[in-house]
C-alpha cells in the first residue's frame, strides 16, 4: 500500500511541554482517515505538524520524502489545509478568501488565470457558497464562513487534504454535503486526513487513528470492533457506538 504521510519517532513540544510522544503512522494515499480522540489529546497538534507547521523531532514524510526537503512552494501544491478556527480577515470578499487556495498554482507576481477562476467557482458552487462571493466573510454567519474555507481547500486541488474540524457550525445537511465532497476527493485519488469530533461521521471514513495524551491508542479500520472498542475507551465509556441501517451510531451512555 502506498503512504501519502508518515511519521518516526515524531514528538512536539508546545510552551515547554511534551504534546506528541514518539508516534509512528502511516497513512495510506488515497483513502480517508479520521482522527478522533478527547480534547487535548493533541489531534490538532498533530494535523499542524503533518502540515509543516509545527517544530518537531523525529521525521514527517509526504509520499516517503522528508518535508524539510520539499519546497515550500511544491508543499503549497501538494497540501489543502482547512485549520481549526481561523482567524482569516473577515474584510476580505468571499472571492477572494477561495481564491487563497489557488496561491500556491500562481507566480509571485501572477494574476489569476482563468483556470484558477474554474477552480474558485466549482469548490463556491460544491459547498454551496456561489451566491455570496461578492460579500465579506464578516457579513456570514459561521457555518456560512466554515463552507467558504472548505471551498478555499477545495480550490487548491491539492492530492493531500488536511482538515481540521471541517464540520465546525454546519447544520445537518451541510454535514452530510460535506461527507458526499470527501467521497467526490477520495474517488478522485486524493488523501484526506480530517480530525473530527462527530464520531459517527468519522466512522465513514476508511481508517480511524484514536488517540488520548499525546499518543496514538488505535489505527484501524473504522468497520473493526477494536476500533470501536478503542474510541469507546478512550472516551471513558461515556458513549456506545451502535449499528444502525448499514452504518454506525454513537449514543450517550447516562449512569
Ligand atoms: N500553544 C500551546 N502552548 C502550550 N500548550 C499547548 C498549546 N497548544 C496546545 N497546547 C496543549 O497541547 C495539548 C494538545 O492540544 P491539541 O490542540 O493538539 O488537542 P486536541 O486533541 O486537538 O484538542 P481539542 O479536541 O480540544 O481541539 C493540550 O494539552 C493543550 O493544552
Amino acid at each position: 500500500m502506498k503512504h501519502a504521510v508518515q511519521t518516526q519517532h515524531l514528538s512536539v513540544q508546545l510552551g515547554g511541554r511534551p504534546v506528541l510522544h514518539g508516534l509512528n503512522l502511516q497513512i495510506a494515499a488515497g483513502r480517508w482517515t479520521c482522527v478522533l480522540g478527547p480534547n487535548g489529546a493533541g489531534k490538532s497538534t498533530l494535523l499542524k505538524t503533518l502540515a509543516g507547521l509545527l517544530p518537531h523531532t523525529g521525521q514527517v514524510l509526504w509520499q516517503g520524502q522528508p518535508l524539510e526537503s520539499i519546497e515550500r512552494r511544491s508543499r503549497g501544491l501538494q497540501l489543502s489545509w482547512l485549520g481549526q478556527s481561523e482567524s482569516t480577515t473577515l474584510d476580505l470578499r468571499v472571492w477572494d478568501v477561495a481564491m487563497l487556495g489557488r496561491l500556491p498554482h500562481q507566480g509571485w507576481w501572477g494574476t489569476p488565470t482563468l483556470k484558477d477562476a474554474e477552480m474558485v467557482e466549482a469548490a463556491l458552487k460544491a459547498t454551496q457558497a456561489w451566491d455570496w462571493r461578492e460579500r465579506t466573510l464578516g457579513e456570514l454567519s459561521g457555518g456560512e464562513r466554515q463552507r467558504v474555507l472548505l471551498a478555499r481547500a477545495m480550490a487548491g486541488n491539492a492530492p493531500l487534504m488536511l482538515m481540521d474540524e471541517p464540520l465546525a457550525n454546519l447544520d445537518p445537511p451541510h454535514q452530510v454535503d460535506w461527507l458526499e465532497q470527501v467521497h467526490c476527493l477520495i474517488a478522485q485519488g486524493t488523501t484526506v486526513v480530517s480530525v473530527l469530533h462527530e464520531i459517527g461521521m468519522a466512522l465513514h471514513a476508511d481508517e480511524v487513528i484514536v488517540m488520548d495524551q499525546g499518543q496514538v491508542i488505535h489505527h484501524g479500520a473504522c468497520s473493526d470492533p477494536q476500533t470501536h472498542t478503542a474510541i469507546e475507551a478512550v472516551f471513558n465509556h461515556r458513549i456506545r457506538i451502535h449499528a444502525l441501517d448499514g452504518q454506525w451510531v454513537v449514543l450517550p451512555r447516562t449512569t
